[in-house]
């Protein structure tokens, strides 16, 4: 490392698990949970709920995973809530992974690049989430600029819903799946970084035994934890020995107990502790 050049995504995250578990909450501001609240669904009620979850887990988890679809529906009003969950959990000591899914053109991909990933800009995070399927080589301007800004990239690989296997497992060309395809990628992207790569694979904590290596020297990020379904056994049962190197993501599972603090907070711990036993 360079006087100039920033600590890598993969570091921090490293030190982050290490330091803080491998547990990871998503702040997902759905209608529904608003209401439930008692808060009234809209741009006053969503800055409310986000801050308060951002108090009771960000200086408690290792990563923070908003959701930015449900700041969105709120339009410029939700996203400047986005703007502040990002900055005030980063200022507790969270990493913050966006979950944007984003993959377009090589330079619409370098516009959601500048977006996400240059720290110039108001919204950039730590990692964001982007999907291969207009083809790997598209997001070589998200990995270009998260390089560049030291942040990372989490690629769709195997995913927590039902519909993903029509694609996913699909084989190409060489017999490979596609889901095989993109983690072969991303083992190419991280070959040689130290102590991990930056460039991370999601792969659902629901899905059945996977005949892909998950082993790509990168973080992997397992949503479906929880309310979908997914917990620490299933952690250990897919991952294996790249369990170590799992975030295993949870949204609606910790929501649910606020506005009480205490019980989201509690509800963080217990989870850490859950993933520690399992993973030994
Ligand atoms: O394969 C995937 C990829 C992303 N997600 C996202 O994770 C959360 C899950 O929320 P829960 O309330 O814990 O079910 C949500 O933001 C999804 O968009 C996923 O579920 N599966």
């Amino acid at each position: 490392m360079t006087a100039t050049s920033p600590v890598s995504f993969g570091a921090r995250v490293q030190a982050a698990m290490a330091d803080r578990g491998q547990f990871c909450v998503g702040i997902d501001p759905h209608g529904a949970l608003l209401r439930d609240w008692g808060l009234t669904d809209d741009a006053a009620g969503l800055e409310t709920f986000a801050m308060t979850v951002v108090e009771a887990v960000a200086p408690h988890c290792s990563v923070v995973k908003p959701q930015s679809a449900f700041y969105e529906r709120h339009g410029s009003r939700g996203v400047a809530v986005l703007e502040r969950v990002i900055a005030e959990s980063r200022a507790a000591g969270a990493q913050v992974l966006l979950d944007v899914k984003r993959g377009d053109i090589g330079s619409t991909s370098q516009a959601y690049a500048d977006a996400y990933l240059d720290p110039a800009s108001p919204l950039a995070a730590d990692a964001i989430t982007a999907s291969p399927f207009l083809g790997f080589g598209s997001l070589d301007p998200m990995v270009d600029t998260a390089r560049r800004h030291g942040a990372g990239v989490f690629v769709l690989a195997l995913t927590s819903n039902k519909e993903g296997p029509e694609v996913q497992h699909a084989t190409t060309d060489d017999g490979a799946s596609v889901a095989g395809l993109v983690l072969d990628r991303l083992r190419g992207l991280n070959a040689g970084a130290d102590p991990l790569g930056s460039f991370g694979a999601v792969v659902g904590a629901t899905i059945a035994d996977p005949a892909e290596d998950l082993a790509i020297h990168g973080p992997l990020l397992a949503p479906g934890y929880g309310e979908q379904g997914g917990g620490p056994a299933d952690i250990a049962r897919i991952f294996g020995g790249s369990a170590r190197h799992v975030l295993a993501s949870s949204s609606r599972a910790v929501l649910r107990l606020g506005p009480d603090r205490a019980a989201m907070t509690d509800a963080v711990r217990r989870a850490n502790d859950e993933l520690a036993e399992a993973l030994a």
